[in-house]
């Protein structure tokens, strides 16, 4: 039976389910083992923090993504099928572990980062 997504141990096995599939994905893998050369280590708890943050406000993320995205848009061109594929890797992800309100919110978040990080990327 799943649940919703309750803690930062949910949001751990949430964001290391989706960066293994992330890593030999066919579509945007390259770019985080090839362009950017991601150290996982430090990548990961990262991502806890920025998500525990967005669903549970603890203030614990203070990075800036567009900035990262757009660097990387400069070293290697990114596409809307790129974030399009992103999203829906993410979206099963969610779904495939997790049913609830928190996994809606995340599911509904990222779709509005990303949107938001096309248009600051790509233009
Ligand atoms: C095509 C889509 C995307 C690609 C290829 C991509 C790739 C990357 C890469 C390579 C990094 C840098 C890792 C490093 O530090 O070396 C990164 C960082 C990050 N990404 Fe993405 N990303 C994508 C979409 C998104 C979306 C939609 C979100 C949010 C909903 C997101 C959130 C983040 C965050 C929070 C970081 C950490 C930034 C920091 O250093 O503080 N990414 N991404």
């Amino acid at each position: 039976m799943k649940t919703d997504i309750r803690n930062r141990k949910d949001i751990e096995k949430l964001v290391n389910a989706f960066y293994n599939k992330v890593k030999t994905d066919e579509i945007i893998g390259y770019l985080f083992t090839e362009v950017a050369k991601v150290n996982w280590e430090a990548h990961l708890p990262k991502m806890y923090n920025f998500w525990e943050n967005i669903l549970f406000c603890t203030a614990n993320y203070n990075g800036n993504p567009m900035m990262k995205h757009k660097e990387l848009h400069e070293k290697s061109p990114m596409t809307q099928e790129h974030f399009q594929h992103w999203i829906s890797l993410f979206n099963a992800t969610v779904d495939k572990l997790f049913e609830g309100p928190k996994a809606e919110e995340i599911k509904n978040r990222a779709m509005n980062i990303a949107s938001l990080m096309m248009y600051k990327t790509l233009n």
